[in-house]
């Protein structure tokens, strides 16, 4: 290197050569200016590099070969080049070329002028959640390429997220980075940052892969919208035990919401095989808002929070067309900072995960024939999940939801007697109808814990196969817990405040239970609720007291008493006893209301076959001793109740 310096011994020009030898033996010369000096790792200076020839200004790592005496750092050296070099990625820091003279090794990398978030927190202090969504989304896209190509970061960190003059995060920093050679393979190498490092990697005995980066990526989150890491202390052996006992809180004095803490909580899991996926975090509603995400965030944000009206046009749309989709078509859009191009929208498909819960939605295979009892419904065993599901070729706005339900206008079957009935009566009676809580969407993971459910006041319940149930109102997060108790095995209900973050305060058998309620509520996205009434807070919450399954329906029966029946071709059969009505969901999602006593004589024939099946499961739960509606619900004794045929 050709260091030149002025009497004060300030730099004034330094250039370094690469010498090319070509084939025949000619030396060509390619020279660089350095420029500003970016910073300092372990063993390298980063300086701003320009090509002479191109103008072409790089980032340039350069590493004293005298620090490379040991072998092994010479070897760790050759492999983030190694491993540097092979991969491309938008959010993956450039790697452009490495050559080397007697003193240095030359690594020239894509220019991120911006500094790293770390920088960006010791002068903004902490991140709005918008931005946060921005830098996870980006991470997540680079980490999801760079796990596919099978290689482990291991050392992500606030310190190596650049920003580039586009403000576009760019990971980068390989040094520790390693490349799985077979599947499943396990490192056990300990490496990593003391602050982002996850208990496995500590635990060097079990190994580690993928996960590791999942946990660091919850250190970055919650260190984005916190101030600083979860664990830290002044001494590393602290932290490492805080990490080890997953020791942290949310301090009080920050205002973060609640997704974002779940979200948090969730890649925090001690078990590697319990933190989310990469795609389950880009469809957690702390990502997945129904709102928009900013591709990029604006350069001011360097220096300050984005403001409320640059914030207003990501934020979900109160318009019902927008609304969010079903869960397997997610709605995440990242958007260019300039928001005036709503045609920059990118739709994601949920990756499959075997994780929680196992039984994913299906799109097709379990819609009956239009011929109702017909082969077709040998294809029913996804009926675990319904309510909203919609075949993937149909609009979203087909999609069912309560806001998107069409109401027919003619729905009473009969005439005569029944037509000439006091239509204020009827009308009364159908908008009661209307305004029955009704099961929503619903996930069968009886398998392991229990049914899952999301009704259309937005709660969310849980009937688990120990029979006990929970349900949350996702309004005042005021949740009901029901244990049948007594003689008479009624189900006592207790009122409990939730509180994620300290489950001591709950007996123990309900420690897990809130636990698994929080998966469900994470799975079943209910939409954010509005305040709450006075009347929510006081009103015993609506759940599911009992359901069953059949080859070709799911029955629940609420505690409103309404027996609701979802066929597997998407009809749905709505009976509410108390006010003696009949809803038919027909397989477009048109909801129409009859009265019970006309609606099995309705000329509709789709209806009345299926509410002459719903009667004889009724009858049948009646004539084998038991109540309606109160069949065991374990569904392993409803998989192997073999007397179920076509209706
Ligand atoms: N592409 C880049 N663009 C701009 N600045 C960069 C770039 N790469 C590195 N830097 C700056 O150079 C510093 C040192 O780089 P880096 O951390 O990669 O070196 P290192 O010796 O590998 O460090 P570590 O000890 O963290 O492994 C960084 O902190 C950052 O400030």
């Amino acid at each position: 290197m050709d260091d030149k310096t002025n009497q004060e011994g300030a730099e004034q020009l330094v250039i370094f050569e690469e010498k090319i030898t070509t084939v025949n033996g000619q030396v060509a010369i390619k020279k660089y200016q350095r420029g500003k000096f970016l910073g300092k790792g372990g063993f390298a200076k980063c300086y701003e590099a320009t090509n002479l020839e191109t103008k072409r200004v790089l980032a340039a790592k350069i590493i004293v070969k005298n620090s490379l005496t040991k072998n092994r750092a010479r070897q760790k050296l050759i492999s983030e080049i190694k491993i540097h070099k092979s991969l491309q990625n938008t959010n993956i820091v450039q790697f452009e070329h490495v050559f080397e003279d007697h003193e240095n090794v030359y690594i020239l990398l894509e220019l991120c002028s911006n500094q790293t978030l770390n920088e960006l927190i010791k002068r903004r202090k902490r991140l709005t959640e918008i931005e946060v969504q921005c830098y996870v989304g980006q991470i997540i896209n680079a980490l999801k390429y760079l796990h596919a190509q099978k290689v482990i970061h291991r050392d992500l960190k606030l310190g190596n997220l650049f920003l580039n003059k586009s403000m576009e995060l760019k990971l980068g920093d390989f040094g520790l980075a390693t490349k799985l050679e077979f599947e499943g393979e396990k490192k056990r190498t300990i490496c990593g940052t003391p602050n982002y490092i996850a208990p496995e990697v500590l635990d060097g005995r079990v190994g580690h892969s993928f996960e590791v980066d999942i946990w660091s990526l919850g250190v970055i989150m919650y260190a984005m919208l916190i101030g600083k890491p979860p664990f830290e202390t002044p001494d590393v052996k602290t932290t490492y035990r805080k990490i080890k006992l997953n020791q942290y809180s949310f301090p009080e004095h920050v205002l973060i919401s609640d997704p974002a803490k779940s979200l948090i909580t969730r890649i925090l899991n001690l078990d590697p095989t319990q933190r989310p996926t990469l795609d389950e975090i880009m469809a957690h509603p702390f990502m997945n808002t129904g709102g928009t995400i900013p591709k990029t965030l604006p350069l001011s944000t360097l220096a300050c929070p984005p403001s409320a009206s640059y914030n207003k046009q990501f934020q979900p749309s109160t318009n019902t067309s927008n609304l969010k989709m079903s869960t397997n078509v997610l709605p995440q859009r990242l958007t260019e900072t300039t928001p005036n191009n709503p045609k920059n929208v990118q739709k994601q498909t949920n990756g499959s995960s075997d994780r929680f819960p196992l039984q994913k939605p299906s799109s097709s295979g379990n819609i009956m024939d239009d011929n109702f009892g017909s082969s077709g419904l040998n294809n029913a065993q996804n009926v675990g999940y319904g309510g909203t599901q919609r075949p993937q070729s149909q609009k979203p706005n087909d999609i069912r939801n309560s806001q998107s339900q069409k109401t027919l206008s003619q729905p009473f079957g009969g005439t005569g007697m029944q037509g000439a009935q006091s239509v204020n009566n009827l009308g009364v009676k159908q908008n009661q109808a209307k305004s029955e809580v009704y099961v929503k969407k619903w996930v069968d993971y009886s398998s392991r814990y229990g049914l899952g459910y999301l009704l259309s006041n937005g709660a969310i319940g849980v009937f688990f196969n120990d029979s006990t149930k929970i349900v949350l109102d996702t309004k005042t997060f005021k949740f009901d817990y029901m244990e049948r108790k007594g003689q008479d095995r009624q189900d006592i209900c207790e009122t409990y405040n939730l509180n994620t973050y300290n489950l001591d305060i709950y007996p123990q058998d309900l420690r897990k239970k809130v636990t698994l309620l929080q998966h469900f509520r994470d799975y079943l996205e209910p939409e954010p609720q509005t305040a709450a009434s006075e009347e929510n807070e006081t009103k015993s919450l609506v759940y599911v007291k009992k359901w069953m399954k059949t080859r070709h329906a799911i029955m629940f029966r609420l505690s409103n008493k309404i027996v609701q029946v979802n066929f597997t071709d998407k009809t749905e059969i709505i009976l509410s006893s108390e006010h003696k009505m009949v809803t038919y969901v027909n397989k477009n999602g048109d909801r129409s209301h009859y009265p019970l006593a006309t609606a099995l004589d309705s000329q509709n024939t789709e209806m009345s076959k299926r509410l002459k099946y719903t009667k004889e499961i009724l009858t049948h739960m009646l004539n084998s001793g038991q109540n309606a509606g109160e069949t065991n619900s374990n569904s392993n004794n409803q998989r192997s109740n073999p007397s179920w045929q076509n209706p």
